[in-house]
């Protein structure tokens, strides 16, 4: 009785929260190693349920797989979080950009993006994707017969990269865009690696992977150094995002640091490009596999007549076809993982956690939660049509995050792939090829390992 009086008063401290079997000193480390974090945690989500501590080295990683702590992270408690170390990884490739800086200087960058990720300037955008779509479909056009087999991630991953440097940066990427996407590719892949090493290494080290990593950023810092330098050239900065960051002004009337513009266009190419390809890619998986969900899609898109879609089009006609995007996102979120520091001591799902630790959560997992979803292994879109969402705990589906961090381009990335989607539905039937080998690689997004290898089933 007392006890739990005094649990009431101050939460427990952190030895009462569950911790699977470790081993000395390195704690969780040779399994997570050894294993993946997917297998351990679901091991531990058996034993020990919503709420459990990794060991790693000498911290602690409290893993959080209940929306209501990470409400707490996201939202309620947020100041008590912070990016720093969770991020190291991340920031050789961007530095300071919008993603991975804080405090003042996060809120700048976001004031200046912000205003062209607002519904209406996104909407202003739907020309220029469909142009770059309808580009590359003329191709696939030309290059695949009825039977031909294609690997579909990679083809979108060209187009999404196109799109972002059109759209953001006015920048005709046709001509680069191989090189740039191996850059970031190769530059993303070292990332990861180090990311899940279990002694980072110091980038000036000449290991193999540091070697290839330092290339692909001196690729980067070209790609982006000229960009810049192209557009102060120009002598008009244009109206696009680019523009919006190198027009901006601090108080004493000083632009951005040139190095601060490179990283946002890093940080813009990097976050969203390769996730809007993830998506639809897993998309083109899940259609190859629900040929019934292919029929609804191509009688919607059939409604258009044959045109090209619009941003309206997406809010009034294509709603089944962006639904089949969001509940691809539920599935295999391409963001399947978020972390955080904790760095003010406070109560986290009643337990009381402290600075130099870290939080885990999982939307891969929380979006296949049967607590929040009815048979959620299963793809129905209709989940996401209008008004279907009405009662569903509001943080049970975070493909984008929540909160202040949450992400800046989630209105893009719906408007892109509900146009890309339809528009491939107006052209051809995909369906998954019988010699595809799927599986999810869980580094920082969930990309599909060895792509999505497609048949043309008909041309339309
Ligand atoms: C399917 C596509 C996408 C997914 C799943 C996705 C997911 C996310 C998630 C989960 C975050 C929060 C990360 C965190 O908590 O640290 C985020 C942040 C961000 N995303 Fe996206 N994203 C997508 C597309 C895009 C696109 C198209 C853009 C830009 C055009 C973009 C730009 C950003 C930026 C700049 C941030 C950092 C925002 C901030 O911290 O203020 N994302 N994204």
């Amino acid at each position: 009785m007392l006890q739990a009086l005094l649990d009431r008063v101050s939460p427990p401290p952190i030895d009462s929260i569950p911790t699977p079997s470790r081993w000395p000193v390195f704690g969780h480390l040779p399994m997570l190693t050894r294993h993946g974090l997917m297998p351990v945690v679901e091991a531990a989500r058996q034993k020990h349920g919503d709420f459990f501590r990794l060991c790693v080295g000498k911290h602690s990683l409290f893993v959080a797989l209940h929306p209501d702590a990470v409400e707490q992270i996201l939202l309620t408690d947020k100041d008590s979080y912070g990016k720093r170390d969770t991020y190291d990884s991340i920031r050789v490739l961007v530095g300071d950009g919008i993603l991975t800086s804080e405090g003042e200087l996060w809120r700048r960058e976001r004031r200046i993006a912000q205003p062209s990720f607002n519904k209406g300037s996104v909407a202003a955008l739907a020309g220029k994707m469909t142009r770059l779509t309808e580009r590359t479909l003329t191709r696939w056009t030309q290059r695949y017969e009825v039977g031909d087999e294609f690997d579909v991630y990679k083809e979108l991953l060209a187009l999404a990269m196109e799109i972002i440097g059109e759209t953001l940066f006015s920048l005709d990427l046709s001509a680069r865009v191989d090189e740039s996407a191996e850059a970031f590719t190769v530059a993303l892949e070292q990332v990861s690696g180090r990311g899940n090493q279990m002694l980072q290494l110091p980038l000036h080290w000449p290991t193999p992977g540091n070697l290839r990593l330092r290339k692909a950023l001196r690729t980067l810092d070209a790609v982006t150094f000229e960009i810049i330098s192209r557009r102060r050239a120009a002598g008009t900065h244009g109206d696009d995002l680019l523009a919006a960051y190198l027009n901006a002004r601090d108080e004493q009337g000083a632009p951005l640091d040139p190095r601060l513009v490179r990283d946002e266009i890093v940080t813009f190419f990097l976050a969203g490009h390769e996730t809007t390809a993830i998506a639809l890619a897993w998309t083109f998986y899940l259609l190859g596999t629900h040929p019934e969900v292919w029929d609804r899609v191509i009688a919607e898109v059939d409604a258009l007549g044959g045109r090209v879609p619009t941003a309206e089009d997406v809010q009034t006609t294509l709603v089944y076809t962006k639904a089949v995007l969001q509940e691809s996102l539920r599935l295999y979120p391409p963001t399947w993982s978020g972390g955080r520091d904790i760095v003010a001591e406070t109560e986290l799902a009643g337990h009381r956690v402290h600075p130099g630790d870290r939080v885990l959560y999982l939307p891969f997992l929380m979006h296949r939660d049967p607590r929040f979803w009815d048979e959620p292994e299963r793809f129905e879109p209709v989940r996401f049509l209008p008004g279907q969402a009405q009662g569903r705990h509001k943080l049970a589906y975070i493909p984008f995050s929540a909160g202040p961090r949450m992400c800046i381009g989630n209105h893009f990335t719906l408007l892109e792939g509900t146009l890309v989607l339809a528009m491939i539905a107006q052209r051809f039937r995909l369906s998954l090829s019988p010699q595809a080998r799927i599986a999810q690689e869980f580094q920082i997004t969930m990309r599909p390992r060895h792509g999505v290898l497609v048949r043309v089933e008909a041309k339309r």
